[in-house]
């Protein structure tokens, strides 16, 4: 009845077969452990055997009890709309990741430099663009293969069919994240430009990218003086509610708490902030070439 019960929860769906087969793997190590111990306790094989095979039935009923309560704690875990996202693909039976002959490291020996993501993040008028473009230049010339990821152009693009409610930002940056990391396996220089309000998304795509790899600025300017620039008059639509959602409006901004690199970009000049991000890739190694060179930009 037990192994008919299992085989039927077995064809259900790919989790309850994991939870099976980690039930059954467990208790067997779990079943051998008691039997060896009852023996050696009382010098009785017998006993050790008679304890370690009721336990088998008993525990095992329990440990898969205990696994699918514990699926239904939220603690710790991604929203559930995310999570099951997250599990189908890791569940995915069908897929194989495949692995080519050249790896990301070759192809950073080619460049002779390696790949990173620069993840520029602020409010709408903070100076993303004008920085991502300048430091763009910058590293161009320094024969740097190097590219831009600018939120209006992939939401114009790749993007299109999200909005900017919050679930639809989140899914923006997780796309955007795994972009960046297609771009630095490919050996390319990222320099991704998106408000990314959220510091849980920032922290995923933190994770995506690697640890080693993403170096986040915080692109920092007052919402008083994003309103004065106004670049392209959207501050002034949202106040007068015709954009909804507005970053720093009628949607929030979290700023990071320990970026990289953190530039007052109201109180900064342009060629300054420039300096900081150059001086902070050499120190660092990840820009190989003459400090001298890089502070006369
Ligand atoms: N509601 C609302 N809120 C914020 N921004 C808006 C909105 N509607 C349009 N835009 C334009 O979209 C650009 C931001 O896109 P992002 O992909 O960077 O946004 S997010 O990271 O998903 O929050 C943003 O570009 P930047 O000004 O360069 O930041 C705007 O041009
Ligand atoms: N230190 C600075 N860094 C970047 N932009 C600056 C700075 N100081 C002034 N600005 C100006 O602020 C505006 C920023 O606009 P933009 O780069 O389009 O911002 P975002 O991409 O964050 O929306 C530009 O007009 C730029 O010239």
């Amino acid at each position: 009845m037990l192994t008919d019960i299992l085989l039927r929860l077995y064809k259900l769906d790919p989790l309850i077969k994991r939870n099976v087969l980690k039930t059954v793997s467990w208790r067997i190590i779990g079943t051998i452990d008691t039997t060896i111990l009852g023996w050696l306790i009382t010098s009785s094989l017998s006993f050790g055997l008679t304890i370690g095979g009721t336990e088998l039935f008993t525990k095992m009923l329990l440990y898969y009890g205990h696994e699918r309560l514990w699926q239904k704690v939220k603690i710790g875990l991604l929203p559930r709309d995310k999570q099951s996202m997250f599990i189908k693909r890791q569940n995915e039976p069908h897929l194989f990741k495949q692995i080519g002959k050249i790896t990301r490291k070759d192809r950073e020996e080619l460049n002779d430099n390696p790949s990173f993501t620069l993840w520029l993040t602020g409010l709408s008028g903070s100076g993303k663009s004008t920085l991502a473009s300048e430091v763009e230049s910058w590293l161009f010339e320094q024969n740097r293969r190097v590219y831009v990821l600018d939120g209006d152009n992939t939401r114009l693009g790749i993007n299109s069919d999200l909005s900017f409610s919050d679930e639809d930002r989140t899914e923006n940056i997780r796309r955007v994240a795994e972009i960046c990391k297609l771009f630095n396996d490919a050996g390319t220089i990222v320099i991704a430009s998106f408000i990314s309000p959220f510091i849980n998304d920032r922290i995923v795509a933190r994770n995506l990218i690697g640890e080693d790899s993403f170096i986040e600025i915080f692109v920092d300017s007052s919402i008083e003086t994003c309103q004065k620039r106004d670049v392209k008059g959207l501050y002034k639509l949202a106040l007068d509610g015709k954009i909804k959602n507005f970053t720093g409006v009628s949607s929030p901004y979290q700023p990071p708490v320990n970026s990289d690199i953190h530039l007052s970009t109201d109180q900064m000049s342009v060629s300054e902030c420039l300096n900081t991000i150059a001086e902070y890739l050499t120190s660092n190694h990840l820009i190989r070439c003459k400090l001298k060179k890089l502070l006369s930009i």
